[in-house]
């Protein structure tokens, strides 16, 4: 529970004329391996650019990061991502592919151009399959992820970024957008991944009650800057000053 799987070191990223300040600035933070943690920090903190940083998508101009004791560093990013999944902000599925092509699309990356020119392996299928349906959709598989509900549709987002595997899974907002029912799902399906399968959970989120239901630890935003590190339970107290962070 201990182990670092991810540390910031002065992370910063170039300074932005429009901001007056660095994106990110002098970031220090540790992830430990099991944890599952809460982003949190109003609008333009800092959020999802901190957490796309985890899996190199931002530039960052002085710190270092390393994931699982490896460097970030162009020649290591490949290595990085096979261990890190990445839910991204609204889901990103294709919308005319039904929902076990959504999946399989999460094999791009480990397949050659080759192994999927006549379609995905059968053990890929296979395990989109069983993905879908350890994720209670089994029903929709095959039909267009136009036609699923908010809810339904991050689940096969959520099952995209598992068929490889990660032992991390990063979520940008994956309840944006849905409602109480539906948030609850995928809330509690990203608490059973980190409870029984031990996938470290790091997710971007407006809802101090939400995160404090479900994540051990939060990590607070402030203009670029880590402001709080800690514990869950006292979020609302802590930041009565600046309300609920709530979009
Ligand atoms: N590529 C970019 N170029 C210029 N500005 C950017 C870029 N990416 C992000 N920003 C700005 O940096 C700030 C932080 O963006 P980021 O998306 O990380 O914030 P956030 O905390 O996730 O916000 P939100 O809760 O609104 O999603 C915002 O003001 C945003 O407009």
């Amino acid at each position: 529970m201990n182990e670092t799987v991810i540390e910031c070191r002065d992370v910063e990223t170039a300074f932005l004329k429009s901001l007056h300040r660095p994106i990110l600035n002098q970031v220090n933070c540790q992830i430990r391996r099991g944890e599952f943690v809460a982003l949190l920090g109003l609008n333009g903190a800092g959020k999802s650019t901190l957490l796309r940083s985890f899996v190199g998508l931002t530039q960052v101009s002085r710190g270092t990061i390393t994931v699982d004791n490896i460097p970030m560093a162009s020649t290591t990013l490949p290595k990085i991502r096979r261990n890190v999944g990445m839910l991204f902000q609204g889901g990103g599925l294709i919308r005319q592919l039904s929902a076990v092509e959504n999946v399989l699309c999460g094999r791009l990356g480990v397949r050659k151009p080759w192994q999927t020119l006549f379609g995905f392996p059968k053990q890929d299928y296979r395990l989109a399959l069983q993905l879908l349906d350890e994720l209670g959709l089994h029903e929709h598989a095959y039909q267009k992820t136009s036609s699923l509900s908010g809810g339904q549709q991050q689940r096969v987002a959520i099952a995209r970024a598992l068929i490889q595997s990660p032992q991390v899974l990063l979520a940008d907002e994956p309840i944006t957008g849905l409602d109480v029912m539906a948030a609850k799902q995928v809330m509690d399906t990203l608490a059973k991944l980190n409870s029984e399968h031990g996938i470290t959970i790091v997710t971007v989120l407006h809802d101090l009650g939400i995160a404090a239901e479900y994540a051990q630890r939060a990590l607070v935003l402030d203009a670029g800057r880590i402001v709080y590190d800690g514990a869950c339970h006292n979020l609302q107290s802590e930041f009565a000053q600046i309300g609920s962070l709530s979009k």
